[in-house]
């Protein structure tokens, strides 16, 4: 479950607040949130992850209110129970994509049995490089990447920020099939924030800001 009411958001720069519709998932539901450069996409995304304190308004993601915790809690929160992924892999370049898999489950404080790992590496078509080195992946290898490591831990809500812009059309069908197949194996919240209709098929829930 994830829900949200009446938030808005204010820069510091900003003369008006940036307000956002209220959002209401049940268990297993998606959503896509789309909208033109500069509506809040980003900063909705930022708010439901726990990355920006609204103003104004509430947000609970299983039953959690999360604006309401103390940010140590919130940090655990956000590290347990939230994947986020976006367009280009925040992985670290130092390590490989096996260590770097294990330094995600390290920091967000799970245990996830080697079997699992092996599985989300194969059905991302990353079980032949798991041991190479960031700077050895191709672009596409990069994105999967990007994807392993926003649902490793299994988290409750995985959050996408722009995960398709700069991918072909066969490649944004592949990421959208990978993200939607790993949030339902995983029971999670899927929700991707973007400006291309390509993705409108993937989803039953959208709104636009
Ligand atoms: N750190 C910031 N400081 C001040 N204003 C900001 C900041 N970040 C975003 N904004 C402003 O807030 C508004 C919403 O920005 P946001 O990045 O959420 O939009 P967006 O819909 O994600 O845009 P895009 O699709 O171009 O990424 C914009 O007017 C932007 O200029």
């Amino acid at each position: 479950m994830l829900r949200t009411e009446n938030l808005t958001f204010k820069y510091t720069q900003q003369l008006e607040a940036l307000r956002f519709p209220d959002i209401n998932l049940k268990t297993h539901e998606n959503l896509l949130i789309l909208g033109e450069s500069g509506v809040g996409k980003t900063t909705l995304l930022h708010l439901l992850s726990g990355l920006l304190k609204p103003v104004t308004g509430k947000i609970f993601i299983q039953g959690v209110p999360i604006n309401t915790l103390t940010q140590r809690k919130l940090d655990a929160f956000r590290g347990q129970e939230v994947g986020l992924v976006f367009q280009k892999s925040y992985a670290i370049k130092t390590l490989n994509v096996i260590e770097n898999l294990s330094a995600r489950l390290f920091f967000s404080k799970t245990t996830v049995n080697i079997e699992d790992i092996n599985n989300l590496l194969n059905q991302l078509g990353l079980k032949d490089c798991k041991n190479n080195n960031i700077n050895e992946l191709s672009e596409g290898q990069l994105q999967r990447l990007a994807i392993a490591l926003a649902v490793v831990h299994k988290p409750k809500v995985i959050l996408a920020d722009e995960p398709t812009s700069s991918l072909d059309d066969n490649n944004c069908k592949i990421v959208m099939e990978l993200l939607v197949k790993q949030a339902k194996q995983t029971h999670a919240h899927l929700i991707v924030i973007t400006h291309d209709h390509r993705v409108k098929p993937f989803f039953k829930n959208a709104i636009t800001l």
